[in-house]
């Protein structure tokens, strides 16, 4: 058995926690809401900016990249030509959130590449179906929700609730992320329902102790188990929904293995490995 390191920076991808920017942030306060959050284990950082031009989010993303430092994906969300800029700049650019009325996912994967992170927002079982025709190795996720009325997403689609999360997460063809005032008090229930990870905004950038906030929903949502150990049993584990959405995929639900050796309860299930599936 040997330690599995993954840079965080490229991949694998660790859903479990993301972290999205809060536009109604000041910086300084943001930076630091956003190394808690990757202190806490955030895998990813969206930068959320939609009321910046294309110039001020790539001076936005070089601040992040200063501050996630290769710890953790950063990807942007809606613009795909911000995000290929960026990475022409040198930053370390992971990939892109795309919303149903952005440019293709297909689009994004060809110009961003194989190794890329792709999420797209789908709250809808005809979302779910146009995702499920997409080649194989499109996308890397799903961003479901709104979980909870929240004032981060004026005119967000009706709220789910924990139970309509589950009831649609039942037929998603790929990992679910779920979004939308998600806190600690539900993150874990999510994940239990089925989601790979969750999307938080304000319970991070807006709390008065962000590193607090970060690690009590990192916690919920089960990192932290297993650290530092991993064995090569995920192959068996991947078989299931997640795989069926292709092989980048089940490359992504490895298992890892506790500290004691045995196998995590990702072992068998998809969901849970995939929750389970990456080592740092
Ligand atoms: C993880 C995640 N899920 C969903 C969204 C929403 O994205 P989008 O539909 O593009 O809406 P805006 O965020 O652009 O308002 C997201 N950003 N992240
Ligand atoms: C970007 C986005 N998409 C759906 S809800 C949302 C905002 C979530 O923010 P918060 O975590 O503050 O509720
Ligand atoms: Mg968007």
């Amino acid at each position: 058995m040997s330690a599995t390191i993954v840079d965080r920076a490229t991949g694998p991808w660790d859903l479990r926690l993301q972290l999205v920017t809060d536009e109604r942030v000041e910086r300084p306060r943001l930076r630091r809401a956003v190394d808690a959050a990757v202190d806490a284990g955030a895998g990813v950082v969206q930068l959320r900016a939609k009321g910046a031009s294309a110039r001020e989010q790539l001076d936005l993303l070089a601040e992040l990249d200063a501050v996630i430092a290769g710890r953790a994906a950063l990807i942007v969300d809606d613009r795909l030509d911000v995000a290929l800029a960026a990475r022409d700049a040198g930053l370390r650019i992971a990939g892109v959130h795309l919303g149903q009325s952005d440019v293709p996912p297909t689009t994004a994967r060809r110009l961003l590449g194989e190794g890329a992170l792709v999420g797209w927002t789908a709250n809808t079982l005809e979302h779910f179906a146009a995702a499920a025709v997409l080649p194989a190795g499109t996308l890397d996720y799903l961003g479901v929700g709104v979980i909870h009325p929240t004032a981060t997403k004026p005119g967000h689609p009706p709220a789910l609730g924990v139970d309509g999360f589950r009831a649609l997460a039942a037929h998603a063809p790929l990992p679910c992320v779920a979004i939308g005032g998600v806190t600690e008090v539900d993150a874990g229930e999510l994940v239990a329902a089925g989601a790979a990870g969750v999307a938080v905004v304000s319970r991070i950038c807006a709390a008065d102790d962000p590193a607090g906030a970060a690690r009590a929903i990192a916690d919920a949502v089960g990192i932290g188990v297993g650290v530092g150990v991993g064995v090569g049993v995920g192959i068996e584990a991947a078989v299931g929904t997640a795989a069926e959405a292709g092989p980048r995929i089940a490359a992504q639900v490895g298992i890892l293995a506790r500290a004691d050796g045995s196998p995590g309860t990702g072992a068998g299930d998809p969901v849970s490995a995939a929750n389970e599936g990456i080592v740092r």
